[in-house]
């Protein structure tokens, strides 16, 4: 039976983390869309934003979402904002598994804190910053997360025992359901 799995959750939620070694384990092809649009679009996700802004990103984003959501027997680690914008947690529901990661606010501040570069929305942030820029995201977002079919736990992903833990549980949830 063909296989789509879409990973969804806020910056830091462990997306790429778990959605890797889970498409390993599981023997499925493992796309993670910040990836695939810098592969296609030959520029980074900080050029895009810098060059096209927010609104031009999320275009291109959604448009590689339909390109990666032909893929079979695959992971696809959405971005944080990917469910967010158009119709594209509608597009995912309908085209594969959703799994939202929820992860902590402090697993997400902890984790933000020391990977702040390579995200246009959270760089320059100080610390008090960040934790409103993470509060009020996760407000405003859970709109679209909450619509996933299933929530995974994504606060144990701190070394590699707890990633291949947490990938067996991933695929026991998805096996049930
Ligand atoms: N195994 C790990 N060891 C240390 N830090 C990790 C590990 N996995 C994830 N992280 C931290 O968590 C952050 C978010 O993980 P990531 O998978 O990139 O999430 P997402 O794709 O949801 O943004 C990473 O940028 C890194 O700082
Ligand atoms: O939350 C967001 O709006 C974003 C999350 C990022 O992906 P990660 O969640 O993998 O960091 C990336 O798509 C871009 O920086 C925008
Ligand atoms: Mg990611």
């Amino acid at each position: 039976m063909m296989k789509r799995v879409y990973l969804i959750g806020y910056m830091g939620s462990g997306k790429t983390t778990l959605g890797k070694a889970f498409a390993q384990a599981a023997h499925l092809q493992f796309i993670d869309l910040d990836w695939y649009i810098e592969e296609r679009m030959h520029k980074s996700i900080k050029d895009l934003f810098a060059e096209r802004g927010e609104e031009g990103f999320r275009q291109v984003e959604r448009n590689m979402l339909h390109e990666a959501g032909e893929f079979e027997n695959v992971v696809i680690a959405a971005g944080g904002g990917t469910p967010c914008f158009f119709d594209n947690i509608d597009y995912m529901n309908r085209t594969g598994e959703t799994v939202f990661l929820n992860a902590s606010f402090e697993a997400l501040f902890r984790r933000l804190k020391v990977a702040k570069s390579k995200r246009p929305l959270l760089s320059g942030k100080t610390d008090e910053e960040l934790k409103e820029v993470i509060r009020n995201g996760l407000a405003e977002r859970m709109a679209f997360y909450g619509k996933a079919k299933h929530w995974f736990p994504s606060d144990y992903l701190e070394s590699r025992e707890q990633i291949s833990e947490s990938v067996e549980q991933l695929k026991k949830m998805l096996e049930e359901s």
